[in-house]
C-alpha cells in the first residue's frame, strides 16, 4: 500500500504542481491517475520513487516513510515505465533490461537470462534481444520499457504515459496485455493517463484530477460513471455529452449494444444463470 498524505510540490519557481494531496493506493490493484495537461500526474508518480521530493507532507510504501529510504536503492526497487520506453540508445534490448539487476548485483549471466524471460511476459519475440531500440517498432520499444520496468521483480510498477506514443491499434494491445500482466504478477500498479477510456479500462481506482494534483473524484469505474462528483467529472468522463449511453439494438444475429453515435460497442451474450 502507498499512501500519500497531505503532500505538496512547489518547484523552485514558485509552479505549485501538487496542493495537499491524500490517497491510500491499495496493494496489488491498479491506480490511475487522469487528467489534462499539467494536473500535476507525473509530479505525483516520481514523488513515490523519490525523483522529485514533495515540499511538504509524507509518501509511505507499507508504513514507512520514502524519506528514511536509500533515494537509489528506493527508486531501484521500483518499477519505472516512462512514454517513450525510455530505453538506452546504445544498448541492445537485453542490456536495456538487464541493466537495473546488475546495478542490483546480480550477475550478469544471470541477468541476461531473465531479461530473456521477461521478453517472454510481454509477448516479444527472444530473436530481438540483440536489437538496437532504433529497430524496434514503437510498440515493440514499449513492451521492451515495460520488461525494464518489470526486471527488478519489484512489487511496485510506476508507469507514466506508456502507451502515448503509438497509434491506436498497437495502444489497444498493449493495454489488454497490461491487463494480463497484471492478473499474472499481481502487482502495486500506478498508471498516468491522460485519457479516460484508458483510465477505466486499466483502472481498479480511478483518481482524476484538476490543476495542482486537487482530487476531482475518485473511485471505480462504474462508482464514477454511475455518480460523478461534479460538473467537471461529468464532462471529463463524457457523461453529459452521452457518449457513454449505450442500449440495445436487435439484428439479425441477434441483440448488440450501441452508443450514443450509434457504434456497436459489443454483443449481448446469455451468461450463466
Ligand atoms: N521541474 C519543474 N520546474 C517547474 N515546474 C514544473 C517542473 N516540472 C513540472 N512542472 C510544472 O508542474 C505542473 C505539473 O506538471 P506535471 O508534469 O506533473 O503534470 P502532468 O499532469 O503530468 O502533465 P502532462 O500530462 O502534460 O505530462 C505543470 O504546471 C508543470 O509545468
Amino acid at each position: 500500500m502507498i499512501e500519500f498524505r497531505s503532500v505538496t510540490k512547489r518547484f523552485p519557481d514558485g509552479t505549485l504542481a501538487v496542493e495537499e494531496f491524500s490517497l491510500v493506493i491499495p496493494a496489488r490493484k491498479t491506480t490511475v491517475f487522469v487528467g489534462s495537461s499539467g494536473s500535476g500526474k507525473t509530479t505525483l508518480l516520481r514523488m513515490i520513487n523519490r525523483m522529485v521530493e514533495p515540499s511538504s507532507g509524507t509518501i509511505e510504501i507499507d508504513g514507512e516513510d520514502v524519506q528514511a529510504r536509500d533515494a537509489v536503492q528506493l527508486r531501484r526497487s521500483i518499477g519505472y515505465v516512462m512514454q517513450n520506453g525510455g530505453l538506452l540508445p546504445h544498448h541492445k534490448v537485453i542490456d536495456n533490461v538487464a541493466t537495473v539487476p546488475v546495478l542490483n548485483g546480480v550477475p550478469r549471466r544471470r541477468a541476461r537470462e531473465q531479461a530473456l524471460e521477461l521478453l517472454d511476459t510481454v509477448g516479444l519475440d527472444r530473436s530481438l534481444a540483440d536489437r538496437y531500440p532504433s529497430q524496434l517498432s514503437g510498440g515493440q520499444q514499449q513492451r521492451v520499457g515495460v520488461a525494464r520496468g518489470l526486471a527488478a521483480d519489484p512489487n511496485i510498477l510506476l508507469m507514466d504515459e506508456p502507451f502515448g506514443a503509438v497509434d491506436p491499434i498497437v495502444r489497444a494491445e498493449l493495454q489488454q496485455e497490461t491487463i494480463r500482466l497484471q492478473r499474472d504478477l499481481d502487482k502495486t500498479v500506478v498508471f498516468v493517463t491522460h485519457d479516460i477510456d484508458e483510465a477505466f479500462l486499466l483502472g481498479d481506482q480511478v483518481v482524476i484530477l484538476e490543476t495542482g494534483a486537487r482530487i476531482a473524484q475518485v473511485g471505480s469505474p462504474s462508482e464514477i460513471l454511475e455518480a460523478p462528483a461534479s460538473e467537471f467529472v461529468a464532462s471529463f468522463v463524457g457523461v453529459d455529452r452521452g457518449s457513454r449511453a449505450l442500449h440495445t439494438k436487435t439484428t439479425a444475429s441477434g441483440t448488440v449494444l450501441v452508443d450514443a453515435s450509434g457504434r456497436t460497442q459489443g454483443v449481448l451474450v446469455d451468461g450463466p444463470a
